[in-house]
Order: C-alpha cells, then structure tokens, then sequence
C-alpha cells in the first residue's frame, strides 16, 4: 500500500463551501476535523488512501509545491502571487469568488499619476507587476491583514488587499479604484505527483466532472 495521498485545505472561509464539493469527490475527513477545540492539524479520511492537513492559505501553495502535499485547495489570489512552476491548479472549483482590488481614501487617484507609490498589501508580487503595468514603481509595505488601517495612519498611501462585499473598505472610509483579479478557489496539484501518482490524476477528474455537472445544473 503506497502512503496516503496528502490533501491540503486552508481553515479559513474557503472551507465552508469546500467540504460539500469534498465529500461529492470521496474526500471526507474524520469526525475530529469539525471539532473546534482540536489543536491536531492532520487528520484521517473515510478513504484509508488519504489525509487531509489543514493550514494557512498562503501555506496550501507552498506544501503542494514542495511535494510534501499532493493536491490542495487555494485561491487563485495565492497560486498567482506565488508562481511556483511545480504547481498546477487544473481544475476553477467555482467556489470562494472575490476580487483583489486597489483602494485608498476617496479623492486618492485625483490629480496627475506618480511615478511612485507606497501599498500595504499580502501580495507583494501581484501589486508590483500591477502597478508595473502602469508605469508606478510600488514600494510594497507587507502586511498580514487589517491592510484598510494603513491609509489613515500614514503608512501608505493605498491597499491592494481582497473585496468581497466590500463592506470593510466601506467601514474604514475607502474606495475601490481599479480591479487586478478576479479570484475563485482552485484546485491545485503538484506537478511530478500528477506524473508518478496516477491517485492524483483521478482526483482531479472526479473535481473535474462535478465542476462540469453543477455548471449544466445552473
Ligand atoms: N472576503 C474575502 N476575504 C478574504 N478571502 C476571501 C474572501 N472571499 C474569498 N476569499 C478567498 O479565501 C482565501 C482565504 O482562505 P481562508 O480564509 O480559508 O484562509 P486562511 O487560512 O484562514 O487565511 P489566513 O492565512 O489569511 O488566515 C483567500 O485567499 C481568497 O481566495
Ligand atoms: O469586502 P468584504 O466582504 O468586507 O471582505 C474583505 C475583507 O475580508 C478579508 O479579511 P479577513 O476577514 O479574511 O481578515 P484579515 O484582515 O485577517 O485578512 C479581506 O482582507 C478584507 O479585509
């Protein structure tokens, strides 16, 4: 019997809508992953073949890259700030949609463009090659979260950070001025496992078809 195949899923929002696609492809972890005050960070699936880890999003890519996870669940914010060429993300499972926007203090885009800008962002790389685009050189100040507080307290002068209903940009007194990606959870697999483990393969086609199928459905 070869190891279990390792699946790797962030523990955030993404999962909520990814369990359900989960369990309809045979992926279905064991009663101690829904209980909350379990610090284990790997668990056993109903299928003996496979174990899901659960850790940060960021984190899925960087295991499924590095082979110590085969298969994954991440956004496609995460696969393309990171670009790592051991990664493929085959299958747009359609879940977790959001959008990774640019936003500053309303009136912030007024007036001539800059040649250079200072962004709080976690995505240090897809707002350099953004603002590249423009013709801005974009002095990245990284942070981990909570980027809307950075305008106001003069660390930068705009965000680039993830929007969904937009609320939190409203709350803290900014405005969305230009869209980067469009985002949906993806699932991704390492590159030689799909070549050597052919489990791999036909866990992306089993992703595959449901996509498939709940797209007729709609
Ligand atoms: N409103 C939103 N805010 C943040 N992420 C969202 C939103 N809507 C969808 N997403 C997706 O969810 C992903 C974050 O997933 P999740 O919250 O499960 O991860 P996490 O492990 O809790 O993240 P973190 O490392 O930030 O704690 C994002 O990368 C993005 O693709
Ligand atoms: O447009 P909205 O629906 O308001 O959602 C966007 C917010 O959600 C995310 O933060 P999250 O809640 O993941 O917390 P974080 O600051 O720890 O990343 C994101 O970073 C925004 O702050």
């Amino acid at each position: 019997m070869p190891n279990p195949l390792t699946f790797a899923v962030p523990k955030g929002r993404i999962l909520d809508e990814a369990l359900p696609l989960m369990a309809r492809a045979g992926v279905v972890p064991e009663a101690e992953f829904h209980d909350k005050k379990s610090r284990a960070l790997s668990f056993a699936c109903e299928d003996s073949d496979m174990r899901l880890i659960r850790v940060r999003a960021f984190d899925v890519a960087t295991f499924v890259a590095h082979g110590a996870a085969q298969v994954g669940i991440v956004g496609s914010d995460v696969v393309e700030e990171f670009a790592y060429p051991d990664l493929y993300a085959p299958v747009d499972l359609a879940i977790g949609h959001c959008r990774l926007s640019v936003a500053g203090p309303a009136g912030a885009d007024g007036g001539a463009m800059p040649s250079h800008l200072r962004i709080a962002s976690k995505y240090p790389n897809l707002t350099r090659r953004h603002f590249e685009s423009l013709g801005i050189q974009a002095e990245v100040v990284k942070l981990n979260g909570a980027m809307e507080l950075a305008p106001s307290l003069g660390l930068s002068s705009r965000i680039v950070d993830l929007v969904s209903t937009g609320r939190t940009l409203k709350e803290n007194g900014l405005v969305e001025t230009s869209t980067i990606l469009e985002i949906s959870a993806r699932l991704i697999v390492n590159r030689a496992a799909l070549k050597t483990d052919e489990r791999v393969g036909e866990l992306v086609e089993r992703f595959r078809a449901l996509v498939s199928e709940a797209r007729v459905a709609a």
